[in-house]
């Protein structure tokens, strides 16, 4: 039998450390390395952040948007990066954001989850919107995968927060049952913000892995996600995307600075220190 998501992700995070890089090739980004906006330039973006970040970073998290923005040669770019993740070993989180119907979620989660699809990941990104029961079929098809989603709970952006508060605690209570009995992770991880000034809802039976984007560029640091998490710190994967990518000849440099941080905050030794 293959090993589930939370048993690949736990190995990877004790052996790796914590960080999320993500691949965000945007029209700004590109300039800043010299690339043409084109295929050809997020080609060679993302090859050089592939190469540079798989042995280092325990998750890599591509966002779909600024390959989809190229249509189909976008995709193959895209494909093409998560497969060389994939093969490096690297654990790679799709970046997509998907929420639909439950029919429609099928169709998503054949795209992205089942195994011999062009673009199957470890893991995506969903949208609970639609009722977090509209995303039971997308958690069964991650399971059937030894694959794994994170649903949105409380986003780091400054404008989440009025709609979120009131829904984040069933967003919260369902990935909890989902992943209920599982170990050491269930395959239902959460969405929630660096940027926040507090978590509202306690986190310490979800039994399953917490996704913090919004460190670097959105102004959180390492310390705050350990602030902020501290009774889930085994749980956090604190992702980096602007912050690393900003200079092509400080990107390994960046990754190290970033990995050895959230190691310093979030490891069970660092803890212990606290
Ligand atoms: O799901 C995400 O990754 C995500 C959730 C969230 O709450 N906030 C957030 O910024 N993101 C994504 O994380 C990345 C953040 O990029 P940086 O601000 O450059 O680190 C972008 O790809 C966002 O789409």
């Amino acid at each position: 039998m293959n090993e589930s998501f939370g048993a690949r992700l736990r190995a990877r995070l004790d052996a790796c450390g914590p960080l999320c890089v993500g691949i965000d090739p945007s029209p700004a980004l590109l300039d800043a390395w010299g690339l043409d906006d084109s295929p050809s330039g997020l080609e060679r973006f993302s090859r050089t952040v592939v190469e540079t970040v798989a042995e280092v970073a325990a998750v890599v998290k591509p966002q779909s948007a600024f390959f989809e923005r190229w249509g189909s040669r976008g995709v193959a770019v895209l494909e093409r990066a998560i497969a060389d993740l994939r093969e490096a070993g690297t654990l790679v989180l799709l970046d997509v954001k998907r929420g639909d119907i439950a029919s429609t979620m099928t169709a998503y989660a054949e795209a992205y989850l089942d195994r011999g699809s062009p673009l199957a990941a470890d893991a995506v990104t969903l949208s609970p919107y639609l009722g977090f029961g509209s995303l039971t079929g997308a958690i069964a098809s991650a399971v059937a995968n030894d694959a794994g989603v994170f649903v949105l709970a409380r986003t780091s952006n400054p404008e989440s927060a009025e709609l979120q508060r009131l829904v984040a605690g069933q967003v919260v209570a369902g990935a909890t049952a989902a992943n209920a009995g599982a170990t050491p992770f269930g395959p239902v991880g959460l969405v929630m913000g660096a940027t926040l000034t507090e978590v509202e809802h306690p986190l310490t039976d979800l039994n399953g892995p917490i996704l913090v984007p919004g460190v670097g560029a959105q102004g959180a640091s390492p310390a705050d996600v350990a602030r902020l998490f501290a009774p889930v710190r085994h749980a956090v994967l604190p992702s980096v995307s602007r912050a690393v990518l900003a200079d092509p000849k400080r990107l390994r440099g960046r990754v190290l600075h970033y990995r050895d941080e959230c190691a310093a905050h979030l490891t069970p030794e660092a803890a212990g220190r606290r």
